[in-house]
């Protein structure tokens, strides 16, 4: 079998190296610290600077920043290229934010809301009424299934039984199973319909009962399918022989063992003992070892411990959770901060454990299919995004199960907030924590959260010990990675994942590799959703082998032969660097990961590390916008339309968001957050008269009333006219709908808003902006000093490495293994270099001839400090003002001082303009 196949799993846990040689152990690293606070020099100090502005006229400017490639070597200062951000506020411990690929919350509401009447009223069937799907399973049902080899159980040599008819519901707790009919729906098993790899698939049953398996092999045959007619066509991949055979990593292909897993799952409900679980680990996976605090936080959770598992990227946290929730009688929920890495898991469950996923971008009747398998307890694994236990339905639903055995929060950094209120709405006995990159301060915060004391934590080394690290300082990283590439030991790698920021240099980057013989892709945010999804499959079938990717190319990607991880670009923090190089080497072999780090690029990141600042000016005006329509009636429903609000305020929309988010769930609710509409509909009537359809249908009258008439069109405000006649926006909508159906109007929505009700007018503006603007501060000097602490491990680990003569990879692995320890400890003795110049003597000059040459255009101290560091904002988009030769001419100099300094000069302006 070739060396890196992962076509067996059953050899793979003894981490053997794609070197010859074994790899040399690392230095035994030091016992954990006591919790100590995480340093930041974003300490919680307000700046004192005021906000002000002139009142003057602004100049022409197009509305759209531009992204420009970044040729290398890079010229001077060029405009900053927004990068592939992983969120608007960066990793801030227990910032809230909801992610950009899912919709609010409030629209599971809504699907719940259309479930039929009584749905939930019914307890879940008791188990005793249950009996064995071995029973139920019809054998037509199953083609997939009946068409299984025979297997030889684990039960005992030579043993042939047959696993035929038992898949995919067998899992049950230590009682019967429930009768599972399968019904046209509920047997397409791990039945993701959304989003699947970037778009929408349907499933049209057709008739056809599909289980989870049947699911999984229609989806790999026709990934198949689809990826080798793009190779044929040459569409994507241009190398030679790319029309072998294409092997997908698939455990759907995998042999089932339903006998010995059913047997071995009695075993370990009778003796958790490590054998047992062994046993269990090679029957659902094929594995033969536990990885390190595998079988440790397994054994913990079948003792109903509530645990905190902190284990590096690619260490294998999923199977701790699997493997419990096959032994444990309920269902385990899997909260998970993003949909799409929900989808990934759920395609990687081994196909003996039943899976379900819901989240708001579910339509109401995939979600009520969802619940129904959950109540008839056709699931065992259930992926939730954390938005759906904000919904009240949802939450009675699950209070009225007993049956939640286990609750799972993945990426707990992110997730923690929602899971708290899970704790104490679910009442849940044993919950499971994970992550991969967390400080101690925000270990501490995530265990206080989610009730996990503080014996129960679980924490190994943040970095796998099979990830060769490496640093260098380039002046030309084009070059530079390129003689890395074409030398031992990544010329040996198959499959190498090149990290970039930009956008644009995924493209340049690529094509330049490509130009040098090596199979290059590039994959980022902007591409469509398709084209993303058919890169990763041509790379996880070794089609390509370069992916060059943004931030986006991230979590849930479990490419298990990745052999090296370059950083192109400085990531922004250790946690995002920690996270990425875990793509490699996910079979335990060795993975040898690079970075490159130059100056120009992190003075660039630092200056974007404050384009999502905001003044206490900004959010006034922001918070007396939102609640300007204080309303007599709180059902009103309010909107905030993004692109004007967003040039109004100079906020980011993700901003925006952020900060309407904290106002529905800081410590007071103030709104109600309602989906986003597009707002303005611009109306034709055809075959009525206006008048005469306004006489029979209230709607139209209301539009009537609230119409502008432009160039003989009525244009008008949804919510207003909803308001107006006391109905939801959606259903207005769906009205409008109704009468273009029938032909009587025809009508275009534009301008996407932001909707909420308002749930409570705050009493003190005041300190309500003075709070918002100091959160938002913390979160904008957390993210600068991250990226510091970045930088400056970069740099001690080659400063190191030159002092002591004999640089080699096992040394710069050590020194920024231990790097990395220290930070995530939160020890307060990493030394950050503060390379950002302080002053400079033509600085306030240079602000004062800029402004003198701009006076008729209003300033805030902030926004003259983003063109100063060439940085575009809503306000100042870098299309117009990157022409200014003040533009990024200060990057070198830190954006406080900058920013000062156009304080100062903007009073001066002041004082002198006043009369
Ligand atoms: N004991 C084991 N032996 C061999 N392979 C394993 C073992 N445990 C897990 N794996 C494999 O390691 C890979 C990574 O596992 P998994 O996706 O669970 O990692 P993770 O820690 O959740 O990573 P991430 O933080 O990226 O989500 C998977 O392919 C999984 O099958």
């Amino acid at each position: 079998m070739d060396a890196d196949s992962d076509s067996d799993g059953s050899h793979i846990s003894a981490t053997p190296p794609r070197d010859p040689l074994p790899p040399p152990r690392l230095p035994p690293q030091p016992p954990p610290k006591p919790p100590t606070s995480y340093k930041s020099t974003a300490s919680t100090k307000r700046s004192s600077h005021l906000d002000i502005i002139f009142k003057l006229k602004k100049p022409s400017s197009s509305k759209h920043d531009k992204i420009e490639p970044v040729p290398e070597p890079e010229p001077k200062v060029k405009p900053i290229q927004q990068p592939d951000l992983p969120s608007p506020v960066g990793n801030f411990p227990f910032q809230i934010r909801r992610p950009s690929d899912q919709p609010h919350p409030i629209s599971i509401g809504r699907s719940l809301e259309t479930l039929p009447a009584g749905f939930f009223s019914t307890r879940r069937a008791s188990f005793s009424k249950i009996c064995k799907p071995s029973l139920n399973f019809e054998p037509e049902t199953l083609p997939e299934i009946t068409a299984e080899p025979k297997i030889n159980g684990s039960d005992g040599p030579g043993s042939t039984k047959t696993c035929n008819k038992k898949l995919p519901n067998l899992i049950r707790g230590d009682v019967p199973l429930p009768p599972v009919k399968l019904q046209k729906r509920s047997e397409e098993g791990n039945f993701v319909r959304l989003n699947f790899n970037g778009y929408k698939r349907k499933f049209t049953a057709k008739g056809k009962k599909m289980n989870s398996y049947s699911y999984k092999s229609k989806y790999f045959k026709r990934s198949k399918r689809r990826v080798k007619s793009e190779v044929d066509t040459g569409s994507l991949c241009d190398e030679e022989g790319l029309v072998s055979e294409i092997k997908l990593q698939s455990k759907a292909e995998k042999p089932s063992r339903c006998e010995s897993v059913e047997a071995a799952i009695s075993a370990v409900r009778n003796e958790v003992s490590d054998e047992n679980l062994v046993r269990l680990l090679k029957a659902l996976y094929g594995y033969d070892l536990f990885r390190d605090g595998q079988l440790e936080a397994i054994k913990m959770i079948l003792a109903g411990k509530s645990t905190m598992l902190v284990l590096p990227t690619g260490a294998g946290k999923s199977l701790c959770y699997q493997i419990p929730a096959v032994v444990l009688p309920g269902i385990t929920l899997v909260v998970s901060p993003l949909v799409a890495l929900m989808i990934d898991q759920l395609k990687q469950l081994p196909r003996m454990i039943q899976g379900g996923l819901l989240s708001s971008s579910q339509g109401p009747e995939e979600a009520a299919e969802t619940l129904r398998m959950v109540q008839e307890g056709s699931i065992k694994v259930l992926f939730v995004s954390p938005e759906r236990f904000l919904n009240a339905d949802f939450l009675s639903i699950f209070s009225t199960l007993t049956s939640v055995s286990l609750v799972v929060v993945d990426e707990a950094h992110c997730v923690s907030e929602w899971a708290s209120l899970l704790r104490a709405k679910l009442n849940v006995e044993c919950i499971l924590a994970m992550t991969a990159t967390a400080t101690t301060t925000t270990l501490q915060s995530i265990m206080s959260a989610l009730e996990i004391s503080s014996t129960n934590l679980i924490q190994k080394s943040q970095v796998r010990d099979n990830l060769r690290l490496s640093v260098s300082l380039s002046s030309n990283r084009m070059k530079d990675m390129l003689k890395l590439m074409k030398s031992s030991p990544f010329l040996g790698a198959q499959s190498i994942i090149v990290y970039c920021k930009f956008q644009s240099e995924t493209d340049v980057i690529s094509r330049y590799l490509c130009d040098n013989n090596i199979s290059a892709k590039s994959y980022h945010s902007g591409m469509l959703a398709r084209d993303r999804s058919r890169i990763q499959e041509l790379f996880c079938a070794n089609k390509i082998r370069v992916v060059v990717a943004t931030v986006a190319f991230g979590m849930g990607i479990d490419k298990r032969d990745v052999g090296a991880v370059i950083h192109y670009s400085l990531p922004e923090s250790l946690e995002e660097y920690v996270q990425e190089i875990g793509r490699g080497g996910r079979d335990g072999r060795l993975s040898y990961c690079h970075l490159f780090f130059d100056d120009v690029t992190y003075y660039k990141l630092r200056s974007l590390m404050h384009s999502d600042g905001v003044d206490e000016f900004a959010v006034n005006k922001f918070l007396c916008q939102v609640f300007a329509d204080d309303t007599s009636s709180h059902r009103k429903v309010c909107s905030l339309v993004k692109e004007s609000a967003s040039r109004k305020f100079d906020m980011k929309e993700e901003v925006m968001l952020t900060l309407l988010t904290h106002l529905e769930l800081g410590e007071t609710q103030y709104l109600h957050l309602l989906p986003q509409l597009n707002v303005t509909c611009t109306l034709n009537f055809h075959k009525t008269s206006p008048m005469l359809l306004a006489d029979k249908d209230t709607a139209v009258a209301a539009i009537l009333k609230k119409s502008e008439i432009k160039q003989g069109q009525y244009v008008f405000d949804i919510p207003t006219v909803a308001n107006s006649i006391g109905v939801a926006p959606g259903d207005l909508s769906n009205h409008l709908q109704n009468l273009k159906a029938k032909g009587e109007i025809t009508y275009e929505l534009k301008d996407p808003a932001y909707c909420y009700k308002i749930v409570k007018v705050p009493s003190d503006f005041c300190s309500l902006t003075e709070l918002l603007t100091r959160w938002l501060l913390d979160i904008e000097n957390c993210k600068v000093w991250k990226l510091d602490a970045m930088y400056s491990s970069a740099v001690f680990v080659v400063d190191t490495c030159e002092k002591t003569h004999d640089c080699n990879v096992a040394q710069q692995t050590t020194c920024l293994q231990e790097r990395i320890l220290d930070y995530f400890k939160g020890d307060n003795n990493l030394d950050v270099l503060d390379k950002m110049g302080q002053n400079s003597p033509f600085l306030r000059a240079d602000i004062k001839v800029f402004l003198q040459s701009n006076s008729n255009v209003k300033f805030t101290p902030r926004a003259i400090a983003r063109i100063m560091h060439g940085i575009g904002s809503p306000a100042y988009p870098s299309s117009t003002w990157s022409r200014t030769h003040f533009w990024g001419r200060y990057i070198q100099i830190d954006f406080k001082v900058v920013m000062n300094a156009a304080k100062a000069e903007l009073m001066n302006f002041v004082g002198k303009d006043a009369p």
